[in-house]
């Protein structure tokens, strides 16, 4: 079957405003490394999302999305600066907050990270192992009731007659799809997704965005996923948060807005890396080969000050 082309009117305006911001950052900043050679990969990040918000966060590559999700997984610390997620404070949580804090976040990555070899409906059940005691080896060592609600989250995302297929004989989308049943195994109060289609065709992309919109709305569910595919975020997204070299550059609201508008984003950090590609041959600079993100060239260029 041929999955619909993605079109602005899939999603509608944003959710009403009722209730805490799920995510709440004020001056968010993340530094890698110390002295000279250290890298501001978030710099000053303030945004809050609504509950059931879809937001999607974009920016070039080394922009610091990843940086910013992992932030508010709490697998790790900010350097200053605060963020509350679900009402833990990030910066003040200790290790067994964030562990509880973990346990209320889906997570979905680019890479899917299922069992190749065990079946669809046990990758599936692993997303319960959280609120489970000690270690399963098997289907049958998961409760009933987990393993039906297993299946009905396979029903959920279309693939309930693949449950007892091996995962890895999965098509790269429909693994995707199994990663978000099992992510919603947790009933995450959060969902967040690194680059989840990065590695799908349009068509699988289309379907696992419209998967997430949909389980967003049914569930009232907050969603935070970064994307390449700006054409993918205006469609099923609420919002847009733009990243560039780890400032939020860009918030708004997808309902009205152009394609052009978007674009900015990535054509003013092009015309940005131009010039300092120019400044750097003038100055004598090797220059890579490849492309070089602003984000990239900045401590290449300031580098030896
Ligand atoms: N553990 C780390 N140690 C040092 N630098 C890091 C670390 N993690 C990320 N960085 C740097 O932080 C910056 C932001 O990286 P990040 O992976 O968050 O970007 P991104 O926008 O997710 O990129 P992509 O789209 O390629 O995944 C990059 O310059 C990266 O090299």
């Amino acid at each position: 079957m041929t999955a619909p082309a993605p079109t602005a009117a899939h999603v509608t305006g944003s959710p009403a405003a009722a209730g805490e911001p799920v995510i709440r950052l004020d001056g968010l900043t993340k530094r890698f490394g110390s002295g000279a050679d250290s890298l501001l990969a978030l710099d000053d990040v303030s945004f809050e999302v609504r509950p059931g918000e879809v937001v999607a966060l974009l920016g070039l590559s080394g922009s610091g999305k990843s940086t910013l999700l992992s932030l508010l997984d709490g697998l790790q610390p900010p350097t200053s600066g605060d963020g509350t997620v679900l009402g833990t404070a990030l910066a003040r949580a200790g290790r067994s907050e964030l562990r509880a804090l973990r346990r209320r976040i889906g997570f979905v990555f680019q890479q899917f990270h299922l069992v190749g070899r065990l079946s669809v409906l046990e990758n599936v059940c692993t997303g319960a192992l959280g609120s489970l005691r000690g270690p399963r080896l098997g289907l049958l060592s998961y409760p009933r009731a987990v393993r039906e609600r297993a299946l009905d989250g396979l029903e959920q995302v279309g693939l309930a007659a693949h449950a007892f297929q091996r995962a890895d004989t999965l098509s790269g989308g429909q693994q995707q799809r199994v990663a978000v049943a099992r992510a919603l195994m947790q009933e995450p109060g959060l969902l967040l997704a690194d680059e989840p289609v990065a590695s799908l065709d349009p068509e699988s992309s289309a379907q696992v965005m419209r998967l997430l919109a949909r389980v967003a709305r049914e569930r009232e569910l907050t969603v935070l996923c970064s994307l390449h595919q700006v054409d993918l975020a205006l469609s099923w997204a609420h919002r847009i948060v733009g990243l560039r070299s780890g400032r939020v550059v860009m918030d708004v609201a997808t309902e009205g807005i152009d394609r052009a508008t978007v674009m900015r984003l990535y054509e003013e950090v092009a015309a940005e890396s131009a010039e300092g590609m120019a400044a750097a041959v003038a100055a004598g600079a090797t220059v890579a080969r490849h492309p070089v993100s602003a984000s990239a060239l900045v401590p290449a260029l300031t580098k030896g000050d």
